[in-house]
């Protein structure tokens, strides 16, 4: 049995203009986590914002009691340079720091003699933000194998161990693009092998594409454009909850 459901709306496809009070709705409506992209113009071809406001929204939803409880905020950084930010977020109100592996790697190849080092090593950026009292994320875009996973995953030492995968299932950068199901065979990979990860998948996921992602063994369900924009937001949360624990009974 796969890890609880936990659904997610993604705050991108909020109304900015009034980002504290749809934050504290969705939150109302049934929502476990708040899914927070951060997006730096470099990484993606797109700006969200930063931590300031990160802080700013974190005043209109209460704080989890527990590791991955109810109101944690997931920040998905796609941004150049993920080491730079922790303490930043980590300040602002941030409890999982995600950062994307694609990241970690182009900033190391930019390196001198391409070497990895602290600033740019997945395993010692996953320490670092542990010990920054955070959890840890790591994101794959499509394209990259769920392979390169494999050492971080089983690291006998858990502060290198990732807390949470996420698969994007759309190239990451804007809400509102379709699901790819040709990323679902990475998320069945990791399921088989790691019952009790929290699998997260982001992108085109709504109700016509979660029993899909659920099937496939995914627990932490990133959805924008099908919570904000939907008639009813609480019932497509229900909606998206419901599919995931059929999928895990
Ligand atoms: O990370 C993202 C884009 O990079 C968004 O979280 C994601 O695309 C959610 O939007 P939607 O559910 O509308 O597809």
């Amino acid at each position: 049995m796969a890890p609880k459901a936990i659904i997610a709306p993604s705050i991108l496809s909020a109304d900015f203009a009034q980002l504290g009070a749809d934050c504290a709705r969705t939150m109302d409506q049934g929502a476990d986590w708040l899914h927070v992209d951060i997006m730096d113009g470099h990484f993606v071809p797109n700006i969200t914002f930063g931590a300031p406001v990160v802080a700013k929204i974190r005043k209109h939803v209460d704080r989890p009691t527990e590791n991955h409880g109810r109101g944690t905020f997931d920040c998905h950084m796609m941004i150049a340079e993920p080491k730079k930010w922790v303490k930043e977020f980590q300040k602002a109100g941030c409890d999982l720091y995600c950062f994307h592996y694609e990241a970690a790697f182009s900033s190391a190849a930019e390196s001198p003699e391409g070497k990895t080092d602290a600033k740019t090593n997945p395993k010692d950026l996953i320490r670092y933000i542990h010990d920054c009292g955070l959890l840890a994320g790591i994101a794959l875009k499509p394209m990259t194998g769920v392979e390169v996973l494999t050492e971080l995953l089983e690291s006998p030492d858990a502060k290198e161990r990732p807390d949470m995968v996420l698969i994007m299932t759309v190239e990451p950068g804007f809400g509102g693009q379709k699901f790819m199901a040709s990323e679902l065979p990475k998320v069945q990979a990791l399921r088989q092998k790691y019952p009790d990860l929290n699998i997260e998948v982001d992108g085109g996921l709504g109700p016509g594409t979660i029993d899909q992602a659920a099937d496939a063994g995914a627990n932490v369900i990133v959805a924008g454009s099908a919570v904000f924009g939907a008639q009813d937001p609480a019932e497509v949360i229900s909606l998206l909850r419901n599919a995931v624990n059929k999928a895990s009974a």
